[in-house]
């Protein structure tokens, strides 16, 4: 896969070759045989840098089986949450990604979904299967132009939803982050930041663009579902613990919610008999939203680009723990700098 010198660059999953190609030229390049703990925990020994994608966790036990050669872990995507980023730092390990990597084709996804939804296409799909062409005129449809959007989390995907929700299809959209948006971004997606109550109250489509932590684990919970009008469609493409599955499913069941469309679930893959496989108001897809061949090859040449750089001793375009933080701790920890020395 790589010469067999250089610095070990451990890849739990494989990527495309506008990463690799970069990678190579960077150290001795091997792939696992598996992302499960024992798997990883056996094969990242010696490894100055490790690459993860979804499925499989870095935490502490691999951060120390890794030893204290290890410099970098690179995420292969946006969310980061089965990183444990303050292991890493504590370690002087510094933690890289890719922000901005898949934002539009998430946000395309989204677009499906709503879409998807909105004209039945998981029971008219069914139901053509069936036999049944009557369903032409039995199912009524709905536009999505003109209704109102509600965001939660307003960064780099959610921004880009609300872009296209004004320009192609003129909705009214509201937001709610922890943070407010810049008044530029504001005026230039015509979204209104609002409250997380009045955004569930208000909107007939609601999607999920929040990063997994103690703040957004259960978000969406029964309590937010009732605040729900009955004719709103929820879209979450973020993590899947983000929302109960099976108050959603209990909603839907009882007619409090038109559908649900997820990218993502609580536990991936959903095992056989989950309660939201299968039905006619849910449209699901196996964590894809990110894999086009634009979102794959960006991933991989922005991860590749930063574990590169690290292993070379520059500091990287997008980490997520600070490196001056890393270096500081490294120091403190008597290991050799990463970047001191090149400076
Ligand atoms: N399905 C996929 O393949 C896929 C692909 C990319 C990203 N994602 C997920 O989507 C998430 C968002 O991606 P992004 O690029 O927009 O990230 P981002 O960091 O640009 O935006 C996240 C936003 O959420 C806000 N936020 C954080 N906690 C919040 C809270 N408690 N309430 C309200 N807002 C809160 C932040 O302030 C930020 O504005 C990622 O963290 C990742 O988990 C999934
Ligand atoms: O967070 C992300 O960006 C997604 O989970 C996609 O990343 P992956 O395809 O590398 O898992």
């Amino acid at each position: 896969m790589s010469s067999p010198s250089g610095p070990l660059i451990l890849l739990i999953h494989p990527m495309k070759e506008a990463g690799l190609r970069l990678l190579r030229e960077a150290g001795d390049v091997r792939m696992a045989t598996g992302n499960d703990p024992g798997t990883i925990g056996r094969e990242v020994r010696g490894a100055q840098a490790v690459i993860i994608r979804t499925g499989g966790k870095i935490d502490a036990a691999v951060l120390d089986a890794a030893g204290k050669g290890l410099k970098v872990v690179g995420r292969h995507g946006v969310g980061y949450d089965q990183i444990d980023v303050a292991a890493a730092t504590s370690r002087g390990v510094q933690v890289v990604y890719t922000p901005g990597a898949n934002t539009q084709s998430v946000a395309e996804h989204v677009f499906a979904m709503f879409i998807g939804l909105s004209k039945h296409f998981p029971r008219m799909t069914s139901e053509l299967a069936k036999g049944n062409y009557d369903a032409r005129t039995s199912l009524v449809g709905r536009e999505v132009a003109g209704r109102t959007l509600g965001i939660i989390g307003f960064g780099r995907i959610g921004r880009r939803v609300a872009e296209t929700a004004r320009l192609g299809f003129g909705m009214s959209v509201l937001y709610n982050d922890i943070v407010p948006a810049p008044h530029d971004v504001e005026v230039r997606t015509g979204a209104r930041r609002a409250s997380f109550r009045e955004v569930l109250e208000a909107s007939e489509y609601v999607t999920m663009h929040v990063p997994l932590d103690p703040s957004t684990r259960g978000m969406i919970a029964r309590d937010a579902l009732a605040l729900m009008r009955p004719d709103a469609i929820l879209v979450n493409t973020s993590r899947g613990p983000v929302v109960d599955e099976a108050a959603v499913a209990e909603a839907l069941d009882a007619g409090r919610l038109w559908g649900y469309g997820a990218d993502v679930f609580a536990v991936e893959p959903p095992p056989q008999g989950h309660p939201l496989i299968g039905r006619p108001d849910v449209l699901l897809t196996p964590h894809s939203a990110a894999q086009t061949e634009e979102g794959l090859t960006n991933m991989a040449a922005m991860v590749a680009r930063d574990v590169a750089a690290v292993l070379r001793g520059t500091p990287p375009e997008s980490p997520v723990n600070d490196p001056f933080e890393v270096e500081h701790v490294r120091r403190s920890l008597g290991l050799p700098p990463l970047y001191e020395a090149r400076r």
